[in-house]
């Protein structure tokens, strides 16, 4: 293994290991079961090893699917159900008997656990983010185990984080974690979809370069959504923020939450994003698109300059001075993020044309490099 791997597996894994405040993800897959509804030995099993290490001093947040998957054997469905209003039918019941479990089961160790449902409004929108941020501060400072999931039973098609691995990365850096597990059923990345045949194992991710050439299937176990490539994007976002990330599976909970030995390590990002520019770049809704030429992918990405009208080719989405658009290359990779300066209606009269060609009033940056977050390295 080169130098740097190694470095790296110590940084993430003994981050984790050493960590005083983690999330952890669980996934619907190892709760639940299509036919028997929600699994109460695999629950135990897991509070086994979250309160194994609460104990030892780490204040841990919870982010647990399965609501929907426990909501299906109440309602005699055989299967996920495809419906918006079946899968909220089904979380509302489920999502029931999923706190009452966890409480039930922590209660053995003396644990109080409070639940936490959120809409992505929670934490996409800045003033709300403020609010999540006080209450899990609380919760833990009061000792108590915050569960979260997805309001499922309010969240429509539009407003829906729809994957729990992405709300588990927001939570994340909400909270100030300092590492994120994802627990599944599957015990680490693979460069292939191991249920489609043998696979090699991943167990180090030091950046990008490592992710190239895998196949990441977005098909699930049945009951999850989103497959690996919710968890990759997760590990990602999680990463670029500074958080260091473990994928492991339920079963070995014990073990990635104790020494960190199994499953992928990924390595975050040298510094941890502050909050505005977190939320810039992963959090925010986005509302469009500005098209970049060569030049300006390269002004803004690399010598991090504000966005000029001469360096865009065009624009998309419906926006207002003020909202949060994606900026794409030439190839369509969104590159950054940021809050634009103008209005969707006036950019086409600016676009392509230098700041002294353009009337007084107009001559902003369409992006400050202030309000400007790189999402990819070239
Ligand atoms: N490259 C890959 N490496 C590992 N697992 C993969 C890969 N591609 C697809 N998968 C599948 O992703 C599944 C996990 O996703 P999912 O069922 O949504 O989990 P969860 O319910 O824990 O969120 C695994 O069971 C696995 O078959
Ligand atoms: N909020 C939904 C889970 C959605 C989800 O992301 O599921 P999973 O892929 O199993 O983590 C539920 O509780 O059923």
């Amino acid at each position: 293994m080169a130098e740097a791997a190694v470095g790296a597996r110590r940084d993430a894994r003994a981050a984790i290991a050493a960590a005083g405040r983690l999330v952890v993800k669980v996934g619907s897959s190892a709760l639940t079961s299509t036919g028997d509804g929600l699994d109460g030995d695999r629950l135990d099993a897991l509070v086994d090893a979250v309160a194994g290490r609460v104990r030892r001093g780490t204040q841990i947040v919870l982010v647990s699917s399965g609501a929907i998957g426990a909501g299906l054997a109440p309602l005699s469905l055989r299967a996920r159900p495809r419906d918006l209003a079946t899968q909220q039918a089904a979380a509302s019941i489920g999502q029931l008997a999923l706190a009452h479990a966890y409480a039930e089961s922590f209660n053995r160790y003396r644990l109080t656990v409070g639940q936490v449902l959120l809409t992505s409004d929670d934490v996409v929108r800045r003033t709300h983010y403020r609010n999540a941020e006080r209450t899990f501060a609380r919760l833990l400072a009061l000792g108590a185990v915050p569960v979260v999931n997805e309001n499922d039973t309010v969240a429509t098609e539009e407003i829906r984080f729809g994957d729990n691995d992405r709300l588990a990365a927001l939570v994340a850096h909400l909270v100030g974690a300092e590492g994120l597990v994802l627990l599944s059923d599957v015990d680490a990345l693979y460069d292939g979809d191991p249920r489609r045949g043998a696979t090699h194992k991943v167990t180090e991710v030091t950046g990008e370069a490592d992710l190239d050439g895998l196949e990441v299937g977005m098909s699930s176990s049945g009951l999850g959504t989103g497959g690996m490539v919710s968890k990759l994007a997760a590990a990602r976002t999680a990463a670029a923020a500074g958080i260091p990330v473990l994928l492991a599976a339920a079963t070995e909970a014990a073990r990635a939450l104790g020494p960190a030995d199994v499953g992928t390590a990924f390595r975050p990002a040298g510094s941890r994003l502050s909050a505005r520019r977190f939320w810039l770049g992963y959090a925010a809704g986005v509302s469009g698109r500005l098209h970049l030429d060569d030049g300006a992918v390269q002004a803004v990405v690399h010598r991090r300059r504000s966005l000029l009208a001469a360096g865009i080719t065009g624009v998309d989405g419906d926006f207002q001075a003020g909202d949060v658009v994606d900026l794409v290359d030439s190839a369509q990779r969104v590159v950054a993020r940021g809050v634009v300066a103008f209005d969707v209606a006036e950019l086409p009269d600016l676009i392509g044309r230098s700041s002294h060609e353009l009337p007084e009033e107009q001559r902003r940056e369409v992006v400050h490099a202030d309000d400007l977050v790189p999402l990819r390295r070239h």
